[in-house]
């Protein structure tokens, strides 16, 4: 493309026409494929709806998003790319953007954030600048291009500091659902969202460094890199909660791709109603890998040997397999390592099959047809069901669950008594229908169902707040993706289920991906330098292995504390439930005062977390509504009118606001059974700040904070 191309001296005018010139390619581009006369390539009329489908979602995406810039980057190579940067080789410039546009000659106008050649954009530096003379991003505004900011990469005396547009993306208010990351894709991320598909690559990162954005990002770069092979065998992201996948479900289909599978580890595995809860003691022990040989134990526990042979009868002869031969099919399959359903099906084969050389012996010549028939014998069946019956999962962990002395056989030498006693309901379950399933007793029917039939693997699976699974459910996402390969992002630090991991290279075992490697992001974006430095205050706590993060942002009046004071008579009684009454009451003041707060935030623009504990909740709730002050529920999306969120410290996780209120941190610890859970929930809840953080406190703070 040549470098001077219009009459403008002000390179900003220049920019802006091409701005115009590719806007009017890419509507070209989209009037070519609404012109397309489909009538003479289809034979038939389902070959022309898919068609016509696919026509509309290429129409779909040639749309031009009006606030969405069709490109945010320019680069300007040395050298032509390829020409192996020959000696007076020509340099080209390419603009990049959200999606590919051309010229009527095929020439590219923007080039897809994507493309092999993309990559310079995101990693070119001073130290490496990949043959850039010219480095630039474009700024704008309500959809107008109204600023850009350079880099000569190869200019030793230039220096750049920061990037303030880089810092105003971050710092632009949020509401609505969570924003791409294309234009600022830092180096770091770049590296993992471009990571080969095939390696599982698991994200350590501290609050904030950008390990959900990183992860719908690679998928995005995965799908456009490897589209068949991953249209074919799908794509699936996996989040804590409901609110949060709300939250996030924007992203991928902003960034052009609209089919990939979005659920949480309780979606995936949900093959039983849910009606019961287990104490942490139980769930812990339902979530170890140790469950999974009492499983396979419990699977095969039908499994019986021979004590008689089995007869079938064709026209006037007897065939007779003796019991020690079908003893040693038995065996042979249970060596084997195939799921416990194929083995069963292949075994009326096997059996016939063994009936066929007895007449081949018996000078008879069957062919495969009759082994087929004998397989399906009434005699050969009933043998073959005897010997190895066929198992439904739910029931057999109903028995489980159920039945003292079964589950002891096959707990035997895993688990201790007193630990078996702990996972038996309280009251056998009847019928799958009613039985009393926790959470982690569906995990445990998705084992055994993968163990009596292969479960289905996906091409690449995607697991965000990976450090709150228990080994059974790593091993419940990992069989979604043997063939595949995952992303697994999370930060131990916050791990707040009983069970929650403390090491990657466990959690990796147990997901079937051991030896992956292991990345970490330190730089914060979305948390400035104050307050990421104050919650860091609690990491020798809840993670000493953990090096604080640090914030791109530096600025300051980010964090205030205030201590409030006031009687403590209890307020609302009717809202308090049992367990906050056992606390200390809440003074009204703290109240009033987090009232006053919240207000404050709203002058400012965009979105307001009020963060507390979830005993404290429906006081908070009623008394923003006494108040005059609407609020929303974390899985309900903020929009310009209905800026408040009211969070239930338990659902704070992955999300953010630009002005979090935090209420009295001390209920926030007191929520969790033990100490360390506790500050680990409120290093979440400190830690969903853009732009602000209010903390108020009538009880005394966590030691490290105070
Ligand atoms: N390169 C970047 N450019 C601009 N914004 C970024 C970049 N990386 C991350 N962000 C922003 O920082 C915020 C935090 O990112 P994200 O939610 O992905 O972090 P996280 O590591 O998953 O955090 P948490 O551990 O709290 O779940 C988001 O608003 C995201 O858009």
């Amino acid at each position: 493309m040549p470098a001077h191309s219009t009459a403008s001296d002000n390179p900003l005018d220049r920019e802006r026409s091409h701005l115009a010139s590719s806007r009017s390619a890419l509507r070209s581009m989209r009037e070519d494929v609404e012109s397309l006369d489909i009538r003479d390539v289809t034979g038939n009329w389902v070959n022309a709806a898919i068609l016509a489908r696919e026509i509309d979602d290429r129409i779909k995406a040639l749309a031009d998003l009006a606030h969405t810039p069709l490109f945010f980057g320019r680069v300007d190579f040395l050298h032509a790319p390829g020409a192996d940067l020959a000696e007076g080789g020509e340099g080209e410039r390419f603009y990049i953007g959200r999606r590919h546009v051309h010229d009527a000659d095929g020439d590219p106008m923007v080039i897809d954030w994507r493309a092999p050649v993309s990559q310079s954009f995101y990693r070119a530096s001073k130290k490496d600048p990949m043959d850039i003379g010219l480095r630039r991003r474009f700024g704008y505004t309500g959809g107008e291009l109204t600023a850009y900011e350079d880099e000569h990469l190869t200019d030793p005396e230039e220096t750049t500091g920061a990037s303030a547009l880089l810092a105003a993306e971050i710092e632009r208010p949020r509401v609505g659902p969570m924003r791409d990351i294309v234009a600022t894709i830092q180096p770091e991320q770049d590296e993992i969202v471009r990571a080969d598909v095939h390696g599982t690559v698991c994200v350590q990162g501290a609050p904030g460094t950008g390990k959900t954005a990183v992860g719908l990002h690679r998928v995005a770069y995965l799908l456009y890199a490897h589209r068949e092979r991953l249209a074919r065998t799908g794509t699936l992201v996996i989040g804590p909660n409901r609110s949060f996948l709300q939250y996030i479900e924007q992203v991928l289909p902003a960034l052009g791709e609209l089919d990939v599978a979005q659920a949480t580890v309780e979606e995936l595995v949900a093959h039983v109603p849910l009606r019961g809860t287990d104490t942490a003691q139980a769930a812990r022990i339902k979530g170890d890998a140790r469950m999974a040989e009492v499983l396979r134990r419990a699977v095969r526990s039908g499994i019986t040997l021979p004590t008689e042979g089995c007869v079938v009868v064709r026209g006037s002869r007897r065939w007779r397999v003796a019991s020690y031969e079908l003893e040693e099919i038995v065996r042979e399959l249970m060596d084997r390592d195939i799921r416990y359903g194929a083995a069963q099906a292949a075994l009326p084969q096997r059996i016939a099959h063994a009936v066929l050389v007895k007449m081949e012996q018996g000078g008879e010549a069957p062919d495969d047809r009759v082994q087929d028939a004998v397989a399906r014998t009434p005699a050969v069946k009933a043998t073959a069901k005897a010997l190895w019956p066929p198992v439904d999962p739910a029931k057999l962990v109903l028995r489980l669950l159920s039945d003292a002395e079964f589950l002891a056989r096959c707990a035997e030498g895993l688990l201790t008594e007193e630990e078996q006693a702990a996972v038996l309901w309280p009251k056998p379950g009847k019928g799958v229908r009613t039985a009393p399933w926790t959470p982690a007793d569906a995990v445990l029917v998705d084992e055994a169902r993968d163990l009596v039939e292969r479960t289905a693997s996906l091409g690449h699976v995607v697991l965000d707040e990976a450090q709150d699974l228990s080994p059974m459910q790593y091993r419940a996402v990992g069989r979604r993706c043997t063939t595949g390969s995952a992303t697994v992002l999370g930060d131990i630090a916050q791990g707040t289920t009983p069970w929650s991991t403390d090491s990657w290279s466990t959690a990796l075992h147990h997901l079937g991906k051991p030896g992956s490697r292991v990345e970490e992001l330190t730089v914060g974006f979305r948390v400035p330098g104050e307050v990421i430095g104050y919650a860091s205050r609690l990491l020798p706590e809840i993670a000493p292995d953990l090096a604080p993060a640090t914030s791109i942002r530096t600025a300051s009046d980010t964090l205030a504390i205030r201590r409030v004071d006031g009687s403590a008579a209890p307020e609302d009684a009717d809202a308090l439930d049992a367990a906050s009454e056992l606390a200390p009451a809440t003074p009204p003041a703290l109240t009033e005062a987090v009232l006053a707060a919240v207000g404050a935030a709203l002058r400012n623009e965009g979105s307001i977390g009020l963060i507390a504990a979830d005993a404290r909740v429906p006081a908070l709730g009623a008394a923003l509504t006494a108040a005059g002050l609407p609020y929303l529920d974390p899985g309900t999306e903020t929009n310009a009118e209905s800026r408040l969120t009211l969070v239930p410290a338990s659902l704070a996780k992955g999300l953010e606001y630009d002005y979090v209120v935090l209420d009295e941190p001390a209920a926030i610890v007191d929520g969790e059974a033990d100490l360390r859970t506790g500050l680990r929930r409120l290093y979440v809840c400190l830690t969903r700040a853009v732009s602000g953080l209010d903390v108020l406190h009538a009880r005394p703070l966590p030691a490290a904070l105070g």
